[in-house]
């Protein structure tokens, strides 16, 4: 069977599979695994050594580099950010059956929905969303041809001419990465310790993304995951004590998190990313039922007929959008201590929860543009604005959310339009639109309605000093009077 490669490159390089699951094609997702039988929660279903992990330094790239004089050039990559593991993985691929991960490199997919791939047709459904200027094609594109490239030309012994070393599969590799790796400690991917800082302090170690091979053939929905990849060796703060139970070496090992049933699907989690998010790395989107909570704070016109989508939606709000709200003079200046303090010039908006509706440093950023006393206390105090909303405050956040919702340049109706129709990458642009759309639509009422709470809280207060003032006259009149 298609998945039986990979099933033999585990057992070859050290790895166990269980035979409580198994691997089929899902309908809309690519493959998946399914459970054959019941399996209870804290059941391990596969376990992998480190040196089955394809990273930089499992990889046989970096000797076969280091035997063609290249060990210089190939440690040059290191703060390279992914260029290390996607050129092992391009070589690896050159390799083919005599590569150690040659099963697991048959079973990944070569083609992509994810707007990397998408044509500028297709691009279009994607303005005014928060993924538009973060595909990275350009900058991947500047990465292949300003260092892999020359690197690869430089040692035609390792890069021979093959479809593994071109611009096109450099680009396959890097969606392979995006959509299906894992970060681990830079240790445990077989890479160097962490050195020391000028205090002879041993510096943090860093996270390096680095390919698991099985645990990625794990699809995730919006809080659905039943499993979860388990650091054995004791470094995974969320492990709660289920490693220990397990009899695998130093690895990583898929564990069940909740009871799952025969014929279920078997779930990772990707940490629950927006549409938007999931659609640029994984090109794909969570329509799901919306739970009660969201719907009810949807218009009839947000809703449309259609109460699916993502509970875990957001939008961004660039912080320009809230100074050219706030539209003071001699703002910027105030906007440069903001950045100085470390603050982030982007305000992250989804559905609101009980306890928090708008981001505490989203009001503080607008109480500093629009209260001069707010502006004083921080340069005098070194200190953030109080979170606290006003009149004015309120009604600057409301402009911002508004001008980010005029960015969007389809109306609901077209959007759900085209959610009614077939599926495909329109139809994924445009569920990203609605999740959008509807975030800063409750975002924008519950905004609104706070700034009219607060109006007429300041009217009242004010009716009843004046109320108060004309007693006191009142009373001083008639003292004097009796006086
Ligand atoms: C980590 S891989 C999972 C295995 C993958 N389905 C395969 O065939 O190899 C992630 C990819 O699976 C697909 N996927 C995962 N979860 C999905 C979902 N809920 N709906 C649709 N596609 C999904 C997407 O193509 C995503 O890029």
């Amino acid at each position: 069977m298609a998945y039986d490669p990979l099933l033999a490159s585990m057992s070859a390089s050290g790895a166990w599979c269980s035979d409580a699951f198994t691997l089929a094609s899902i309908p809309g997702m690519g493959a998946g695994a399914i459970a054959t039988r019941p399996i209870a929660a804290g059941t391990p279903l596969f376990h992998l050594p480190l040196s089955y992990l394809l990273t930089p330094w499992t990889s046989a790239l970096g000797p076969a580099l280091a035997a063609d004089g290249g060990k210089e050039a190939w440690e040059s990559l290191a703060d390279k950010g992914w260029a290390p593991l996607i050129l092992a993985m391009m070589y690896e691929s050159s390799l083919g059956d005599r590569s150690k991960w040659a099963g697991y490199l048959k079973t990944m997919p070569s083609e992509f929905g994810a707007p990397m791939w998408w044509s500028d047709e297709e691009l279009e459904g994607l303005k005014g969303t928060d993924i538009e200027d973060r595909i990275g094609k350009a900058s991947a594109h500047e990465l292949y041809s300003t260092t892999l490239e020359p690197l690869m030309r430089s040692h035609p012994a390792v890069f021979p001419p093959s479809e593994h070393f071109t611009l096109h599969s450099f680009h396959v590799q890097g969606s392979r990465i995006l959509s299906r790796s894992f970060t681990v400690p830079r240790t445990r991917a077989g890479g160097p310790p962490p050195g020391t800082d000028e205090d002879g302090d041993e510096e943090e170690e860093d996270e390096i993304a680095v390919m698991v091979p099985m645990a990625d053939m794990l699809n995730a929905a919006y809080e659905m995951d039943n499993a979860r990849l388990f650091a054995d060796g004791g470094d995974d703060d969320d492990a709660e004590g289920v490693v220990e139970n397990t009899e695998f070496g130093e690895g990583y090992t898929m564990i069940t998190t909740k009871d799952i049933a025969a014929g279920e699907q078997i779930y990772n989690t990707y940490a629950s990313p927006p549409n938007s998010e999931l659609l640029r790395k994984y090109g794909h989107v969570d329509d799901l039922p919306l739970p009660d909570s969201i719907l009810s704070l949807l218009t009839p016109g947000e809703l449309g007929g259609h109460p699916f989508g993502n509970a875990g939606d957001d939008v961004e709000v660039p912080g320009d959008l809230v100074l050219a709200a706030a539209a003071g003079s001699g703002l910027e200046q105030r906007v440069e201590w903001w950045l100085e303090e470390g603050q982030e010039d982007v305000f992250s908006l989804g559905y609101p929860d009980e306890e928090d509706a708008l981001p505490p440093a989203f009001i503080a950023f607008a109480r500093l543009l629009s209260s001069d006393a707010e502006w004083t206390r921080a340069q005098s105090k070194g200190k953030l604005p109080r979170p606290t909303l006003d009149v004015t405050s309120s009604n600057i956040i409301g402009k911002a959310i508004a001008a980010r919702r005029a960015k969007h340049v389809t109306t609901l109706e077209e959007d759900l339009a085209i959610i009614a129709g077939p599926p495909g990458r329109q139809r994924d642009a445009a569920v990203v639109r609605l999740g959008e759309k509807r975030v800063l639509g409750v975002m924008g009422r519950l905004v609104a309605a706070e700034e009219e709470r607060l109006r007429k809280q300041e009217k009242d207060e004010a009716k009843a000093a004046r109320s108060a003032k004309r007693k006191a006259d009142d009373a001083g009149r008639a003292g004097k009077r009796r006086r």
